[in-house]
């Protein structure tokens, strides 16, 4: 094989030497479709275009593909990303279509990055993967390999996916590939995350196909590759990190509601005890959000005979903090002698982490709505969230920071924003009583408030 190449060569089972493989590839000899170019997915198919110079990004959404193919980045607080977006489209490294199938048609290297989420019966939603496996199969050719990057329950490849690809294509496995290669990428430093802040997991449906994803992501990530036995053992490495951040999360919230029996500040206790090698307890908080965390559990928990009760009784305790902190919010506002029908609560943060525009499975959404139903007139600000409508219909009135108000009753921090850095927050209370302002501390962000006498203190596992 040529360095100088010019038609489009597939890897896997590719006669060619190593060597010849890889300058493929990195010449641009090895067309790449990335299909799904949301937060995760615009990242990696830059760096994919970085690597290779020649991506094709796939995605139903017309105004994504559109701003993309004018070089511009619709992801939000990803430091690098939109310049490097527009140095590879001026450049004919990254192209944007809604037109899967031509883009599959001209792939070698087919990668997927699509939701993967869980259904109104807290099942896995595999219909958005399968629908980008159809489109991808409609171009298959022998020597292709499809690369599954979306977060999915095990056994997923094998069941689910690659009957689709064989019964849509025609070919069957070992005439092309499949390999599972999770993305372990957190908002906010995706492209660091993507490049190699992490050894990065493959496992294929045969040898050939780890093999060839061995070889492709060599070039992709400057750390260790990690061939595991194969895809359902990928499946389950990147479902595992989930679910043990889940169960440990579970734990902490757990913890958390023992401060007051103990009269101590558990997350003080925490702090002291994660000073040893042996224990990392995580975080209390006001709740568990994100389409990851909430949602990998229920990617094994009602998908497998065995039972699961230590998950099972961890995701049923972090979905109960919301409750929990609308509690503290109430419980304060009478023990200050107001009526929550009478009560005007502020809610800073609506986003389901900081900096990141994301509200599903957000915890400030059913504290809203606890709230509401309480009969308080809640407000909420959040710089960072764009999605504004569902909290709108939950009773809230949506301000920016500067129509924030004053003579507040409570305010609950769900979502430390930077933003709110600057906030003054015991100004925001009563200004002509020496009734004390609520403040609900959801993230341990303003302990430094507790016994400020203008302050009624309530935190997450922080005895007052
Ligand atoms: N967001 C995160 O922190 C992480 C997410 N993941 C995995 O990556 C998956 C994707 O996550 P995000 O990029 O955050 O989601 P996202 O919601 O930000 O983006 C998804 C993109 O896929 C597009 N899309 C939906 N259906 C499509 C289809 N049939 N064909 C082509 N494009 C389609 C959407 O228009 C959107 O642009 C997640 O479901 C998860 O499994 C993995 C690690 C981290
Ligand atoms: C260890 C880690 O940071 N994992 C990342 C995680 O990303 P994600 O954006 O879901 O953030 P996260 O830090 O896990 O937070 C999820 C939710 O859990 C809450 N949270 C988090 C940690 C904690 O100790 N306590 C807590 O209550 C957060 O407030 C948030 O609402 O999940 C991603 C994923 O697996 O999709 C993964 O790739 C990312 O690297």
């Amino acid at each position: 094989m040529s360095d100088t190449q010019t038609t489009s060569v597939g890897l896997y089972n590719s006669d060619a030497s190593i060597a010849e493989q890889r300058n493929a590839l990195k010449n641009g000899a090895v067309p790449v479709s990335v299909t799904g170019l949301g937060k995760m997915g615009l990242p990696l198919a830059a760096v994919y275009a970085d690597v290779t110079s020649n991506v094709t990004g796939v995605d139903i959404d017309r105004a994504v593909v559109d701003q993309i193919t004018e070089g511009e980045c619709h992801i939000t607080g990803e430091p690098g990303l939109p310049e490097l977006v527009s140095e590879l489209v001026a450049a004919g490294k990254l192209t944007a279509t809604t037109d899967g199938t031509a883009a599959a048609t001209n792939a070698r290297v087919h990668v997927a990055i699509v939701p993967t989420l869980i259904d109104e019966n807290d099942q896995p939603d595999l219909s958005v993967m399968e629908t980008a496996m159809r489109t991808i199969a409609g171009g298959l050719e022998p020597g292709d390999i499809v690369i599954a990057e979306s977060t999915l329950p095990p056994r997923s490849c094998v069941d689910r996916l690659l009957p689709v690809l064989e019964a849509e294509s025609g070919l069957s496995l070992g005439e092309f590939g499949m390999a599972f290669c999770p993305e372990r990428t957190a908002s906010g430093r995706a492209l660091e995350d993507i490049r190699g802040a992490y050894p990065k997991i493959v496992g294929g449906l045969d040898a050939e196909s780890t093999r060839v994803a061995e070889l492709i992501y060599g070039e992709i990530n400057d750390n260790e590759i990690v061939s595991v036995s194969d895809a359902t053992t990928a499946e389950a490495v990147k479902v595992f990190e989930g679910v043990y951040r889940d169960v440990n999360i579970g734990l902490a919230n757990e913890l958390a509601r023992l401060t007051e029996e103990f009269d101590i500040d558990v997350t003080e206790a925490i702090d002291a005890a994660n000073t040893q090698p042996f224990c990392e307890i995580h975080q209390p908080g006001a709740g568990v959000g994100g389409h990851c965390i909430p949602y990998y559990p229920r990617f094994v928990m009602g998908t497998v005979e065995s039972e699961t009760p230590v998950m099972e009784q961890a995701r049923e305790t972090n979905e109960e903090m919301p409750h929990y902190t609308a509690t503290h919010a109430l419980d304060g506002l009478r023990a200050e002698g107001i009526d929550p029908e009478d009560a005007e609560v502020l809610v800073l943060g609506l986003t389901y982490r900081p900096g990141v525009n994301e509200i599903r499975a957000t915890p400030a959404l059913p504290i809203v709505e606890k709230l509401d139903d309480a009969g308080t007139a809640v407000t909420a600000v959040d710089p960072v969230n764009s999605h504004t409508e569902p909290f709108e219909v939950a009773g809230a009135t949506i301000v920016s920071i500067a129509e924030i108000g004053e003579d507040y009753d409570a305010v609950v921090l769900v979502t430390p924003q930077p933003a709110f850095d600057d906030l003054d927050v015991p100004a925001l209370g009563p200004t002509e009583t020496d009734q004390r302002l609520v403040l609900v501390d959801g993230r341990q962000e303003l302990k430094s408030l507790r016994g400020h006498d203008a302050i009624h203190y309530r935190g997450i596992g922080i005895n007052v």
